[in-house]
């Protein structure tokens, strides 16, 4: 096709899928700001590109809305993170166009590694961010590569950002290369020249030999010789003109190859533009202003405040997150106490360890990351922490539900891989003044490891007494069926007591804020004067709460039946969490049927 009708078709294509990117987050929230980035990208990709045969990767997958609109995925785009509806990240069991799975940061290239492998007959193509490739699992495949991989394709989106900003030397060495005023200048001239019809093709292409040596020249080594790859760029990613030649150029060269492209978080609406850390993810919002709903107080801003109080008085303290400074709650920490406040990128096993390493020194390190991307680091935490038994504080934020990002994002499976580990207790608070009483202590426990999970949720309370470490709270006294609800789970029984009540089930209701230890002493008390003994915990029931608890009765000598109430099916999918709560038992009527199921059950 003629190329400047190609362009034109491009342009009105990416004006329309702009559109239906900004109007479908509106109402159903997303990742927004990352999508509009990389429509012309994704857009000229699959222009030159024969998808699904060529393989399509993207590394998290949050910016893959582009890539589902042009995959036959656009008429079920309004039901985008919806219950049943399109996904938030890139799932082979949704298109043949996505191979792999995506969510957590730094899997795409060594799937991608592994497909161009396995299929040497076509393109494989991976865009991953400049926050991403910093990561340890993308870094040893960029190592593991080695010039080996022909037919491959690495894009890097480069945005300068993160969430919010990005950190690290590598962030760092790629802007570099861009930012050079004398690299630019010199850019620009030639490219001037060029189009001006001032110089021939063979002057060109001398003159591109030392471009390619400036860009050696300014960034230390470059990117293609230091990994072995054939490197392509800067390209302007927002630029058809720019993109189509650059991809066709990698297409035909012999790979591995590595194309830079520069874009702009939020490229388009303006609100996203000029707030990139805001438009990452975002809940609903008003398209004209960009504003969202006041929403209510998350457990993760009762976390943060507290730990700048705590920091106020303590200046062992230190906040450590993995490139998610706001949605931790850590914002006002990584403000006020800047040399105590480290965002370490998206590394969550070496934080686990770098954590530990200011612990042997007598600092008391936070370290707060979600429930998912903890699993990153389980290694880290048996050697590095639970061995030596030292003194770090895990927060462990969106533990249970988390809601529309999904299968790969729900915080399902900390309290049982967690439970396997020797020395870390693990605590759940019941209400906003437990999570408050629990930082407290954490403060002052010098005996081991400590991990405090928080839901994705506003802050709730009940009058209830002090926080006792190793002690459980009665917070209602009923007859014959007791109800042990982990940390969240309080909240939901709560709010079902008198439905419970009109079906003659009068509960005491247990608050469990410590999973390990286990209140022995209330075991022992209470267990035999009850006919139910009922568990409840937002994460998998297998080798959770309840499971744990089966195991200590068994080693005390009480032998009672236990009904465990959680999460019993392997993954989550993607919907609200309210929504998802109730379908899976944990809220309202599901969860009176269940607790009634238990204490009508015959064994
Ligand atoms: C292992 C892991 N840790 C943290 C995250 C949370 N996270 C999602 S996107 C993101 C930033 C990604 O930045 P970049 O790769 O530059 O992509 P951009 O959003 O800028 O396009 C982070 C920290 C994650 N998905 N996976
Ligand atoms: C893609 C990703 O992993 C993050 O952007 C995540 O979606 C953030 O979740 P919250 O919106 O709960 O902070
Ligand atoms: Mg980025």
């Amino acid at each position: 096709m003629d190329k400047k009708k190609l362009i034109e078709g491009l342009t009105i294509k990416s004006n329309e899928i702009r559109k239906i990117i900004i109007e479908t987050v509106s109402k159903n929230g997303g990742h927004i700001g990352p999508n509009l980035g990389v429509v012309e990208l994704t857009l000229a990709i699959h222009s030159i590109f024969n998808s699904p045969k060529d393989k399509i990767l993207f590394d998290v997958g949050h910016q893959s809305y582009v890539h589902k609109l042009l995959t036959g995925r656009k008429d079920k785009f309004s039901t985008l993170r919806q219950r049943h509806g399109i996904g938030p990240f890139t799932d082979r069991a949704e298109s043949p166009h996505d191979h792999f799975i995506s969510g957590h940061a730094g899997s795409a290239l060594s799937a991608g590694f592994g497909i161009a492998t396995a299929d040497k007959g076509n393109k494989v193509i991976v865009v991953i961010g400049d926050a991403s490739i910093a990561n340890g699992h993308s870094l040893e495949a960029l190592n593991n590569m080695d010039g080996k991989c022909e037919n491959l394709i690495v894009i890097l989106n480069d945005n300068e950002m993160s969430i919010g900003n990005n950190v690290g030397a590598l962030s760092k060495f790629f802007s570099r290369v861009m930012g050079s005023k004398f690299y630019l200048d010199l850019k620009d001239e030639v490219e001037g020249m060029v189009r001006r019809g001032k110089i021939g093709n063979k002057i060109a292409d001398i003159i591109g030999r030392v471009e390619h040596g400036v860009k050696t020249m300014v960034a230390p080594v470059s990117m293609s010789e230091f990994l072995g790859f054939k490197y392509v760029g800067p390209v302007d990613g927002h630029s058809f003109e720019e993109l189509l030649p650059a991809l066709e150029k990698a297409k035909n060269l012999k790979g591995p190859i590595f194309l830079h492209i520069k874009t702009h978080k939020g490229k388009g609406y303006l609100p996203a533009e000029k707030n990139p850390e805001k438009f990452h993810g975002i809940s609903p919002f008003d398209i004209k202003s960009g504003e969202t709903p006041k929403g209510e107080v998350s457990y993760s801003k009762i976390f943060g405040d507290k730990l700048v109080e705590m920091g106020e008085n303590n200046s062992d303290i230190y906040a450590l997150c993995c490139g998610m400074v706001k949605g931790t709650g850590l914002s006002g920490y990584f403000d006020k106490f800047k040399e105590r406040s480290y965002d370490m990128g998206i590394a969550e096993g070496h934080t686990v360890t770098f954590a530990g390493g200011l612990a042997t020194q007598g600092k008391i390190p936070y370290v707060a990351i979600y429930s998912t991307f903890l699993q990153r680091a389980y290694g880290q935490l048996i050697h590095d922490i639970s061995i030596q038994n030292l003194s770090v504080n895990f927060i462990l934020d969106r533990a249970g539900i988390v809601g529309e990002d999904g299968k790969t994002h729900q915080g399902l499976y900390d309290i049982p891989y967690l439970l396997t580990i020797p020395n870390i207790n693990i605590l759940a608070p019941t209400t906003k003044k437990e999570l408050e009483e629990i930082l407290e202590f954490s403060s002052t426990y010098k005996d081991g490891p400590l991990s405090i999970r928080i839901p994705r949720d506003s802050a709730w309370d009940y009058n209830s007494s002090a926080f006792e470490f190793g002690k459980w709270k009665e917070i209602e006294k009923g007859n014959d069926t007791l109800i042990l609800a982990v940390g969240s789970m309080v909240k939901e029984v709560v709010n079902i007591a008198e439905e419970l009540k009109t079906r003659g089930i009068s509960p005491t209701i247990v608050g469990v804020s410590s999973i390990r230890p286990l209140d022995e002493e209330y075991i022992e008390e209470n267990f035999k004067k009850y006919k139910n003994i009922i568990t409840l915990e937002e994460g998998r029931i297998k080798s959770g709460f309840g499971s744990f608890l089966l195991e200590m009765t068994n080693s005390m000598n009480i032998y009672r039946k236990i009904f465990r109430l959680g999460i019993e099916c392997d993954f989550i999918p993607h919907g609200k969490r309210g929504e998802l709560l109730e379908e899976f038992g944990l809220r309202g009527r599901p969860l009176v049927n269940d607790i009634e199921r238990c204490i009508n059950a015959k064994y």
